[in-house]
């Protein structure tokens, strides 16, 4: 067996974070006891292992429904919802029973909103597949769907009763998919832990690369800047706010994208943006913005938008939800490891901030 690594997430109900190779079954198997039926909700691209995941845990006193649900932000609709009750209905799922989000961020944000709403509220055990679903998605509780209006509108907190991270599932993710999923470690270097920056500008290659040392100390460490957050303010009543760093400006993005973008390249420019708005309040130096740029786009993410999105992107970011009324709320940076709330900035620095990124002929 090879070594693990656990991070416990110390919410009212304490649950373990599992890090390791070809953990899976063996996790799943602990994880699911009691459970008489799981739903195990999964993409395209995870079917094989979730046939594999059946043949290996199923017996008479366990029963697996594999329900495979559209790729990407297509599964976090309400149609899709609806789908997933429909088989626990007719099924008759307790409160005893459970369900498995196993893929991306986008499935463990379906699969967490489903068993919360289910009986109002199962188990869910969250098995991520992607960088980004184990750094972030999969830990902390946050589900949810999209709505026409915008970005995890409708959902709820609900932590998961244990997450799996097991590594050997990230050998078949696209090089791509690595890179944007990196967007979110490198937030939490910006916001709390400097170690994972200087993992990225020491060796890229490796810290990216899912069968190194480096690969699994940059996950770990990610993982444990959410759960220090998480755990002292869970349902984003103050320090939370800050795990959403760039995601004013990167959720807009996604909204005016129709979902097509992966969320890790829309909150990379939106970091940027959020960079470039600490400089002009004069909180952030020039350097630090910089070493943005530098890291971001040497994950291959993108640095800009188009100028005249200007107007729509400002329009959907009220409905962020850090904004109170009118007053739209961004997490800005002291400093490396200094986040912190800005308040009501005008509109002039907001479209100062914005230009500064921002390509194309202005209308
Ligand atoms: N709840 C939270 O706290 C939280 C945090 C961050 C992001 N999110 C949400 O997560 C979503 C994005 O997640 P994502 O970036 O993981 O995208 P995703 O779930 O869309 O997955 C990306 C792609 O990777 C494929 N894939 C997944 N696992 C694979 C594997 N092991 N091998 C090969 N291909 C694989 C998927 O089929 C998909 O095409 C967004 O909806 C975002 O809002 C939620
Ligand atoms: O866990 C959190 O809190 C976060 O904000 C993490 C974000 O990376 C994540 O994308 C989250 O889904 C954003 O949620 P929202 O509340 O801004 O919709
Ligand atoms: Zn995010």
């Amino acid at each position: 067996m090879t070594e693990q690594t656990v991070i416990t997430v110390n919410t009212s109900e304490p649950y373990e974070v599992v890090i390791g190779r070809e953990i899976l079954v063996a996790q799943a198997n602990a994880a699911l006891e009691g459970a008489r039926q799981v739903l195990v909700v999964h993409q395209p691209s995870l079917t094989a292992v979730a046939e594999e995941l059946k043949r290996q845990i199923e017996t008479p006193e366990l029963q697996l429904f594999l329900a495979e649900v559209p790729d990407a932000e297509d599964a976090k609709r309400i149609e899709v919802a609806q789908f997933l009750w429909q088989i626990m209905g007719q099924a008759d799922f307790t409160r005893t029973d459970a369900v498995l989000g196993l893929g991306g961020g986008a499935v463990t944000d379906l699969a967490g909103f489903v068993a919360a709403t289910w009986l109002r509220g199962v188990s869910v055990v969250q098995v991520p597949t992607t960088v980004l679903g184990m750094v972030d998605a999969a830990v902390g509780g946050k589900t949810g769907i999209n709505t026409e209006q915008g970005k995890n509108l409708v959902g709820s907190f609900h932590q998961p009763k244990r997450v799996i991270v097991d590594l050997a599932l990230s050998d078949t993710l696209p090089r791509k998919e690595i890179l944007t999923g990196f967007a979110e470690v490198a937030k939490c270097g910006f916001i709390a832990d400097e170690r994972i920056l200087e993992l990225l500008e020491t060796d890229l290659e490796a810290t990216t690369d899912p069968s190194t040392e480096q690969f699994r100390e940059a996950i770990a460490r990610a993982i444990t800047v959410k759960a220090e957050v998480v755990a002292e303010d869970t349902r984003e009543q103050g320090r939370r706010e800050h795990l959403n760093y760039g995601h004013t400006l990167g959720h807009a993005i996604e909204h005016s994208e129709r979902y097509q973008w992966r969320h890790g390249a829309a909150i990379a420019i939106g970091m940027v943006f959020a960079a470039e708005l600490g400089r002009l309040a004069g909180r952030l130096d020039d350097a630090v913005v910089d070493r943005h740029r530098a890291i971001l786009s040497s994950l291959q993410l993108p640095m800009t938008y188009p100028i005249n999105r200007w107007k729509t992107l400002m329009a959907t970011m009220r409905r962020d939800k850090k904004a109170r009324g009118a007053m739209l709320r961004f997490v800005v940076l002291d400093g490396i490891g200094k986040p912190r709330i800005l308040e009501g900035p005008d509109q002039a620095m907001l479209l100062t901030a914005y230009q500064s990124l921002a390509d194309g002929e202005e209308d």
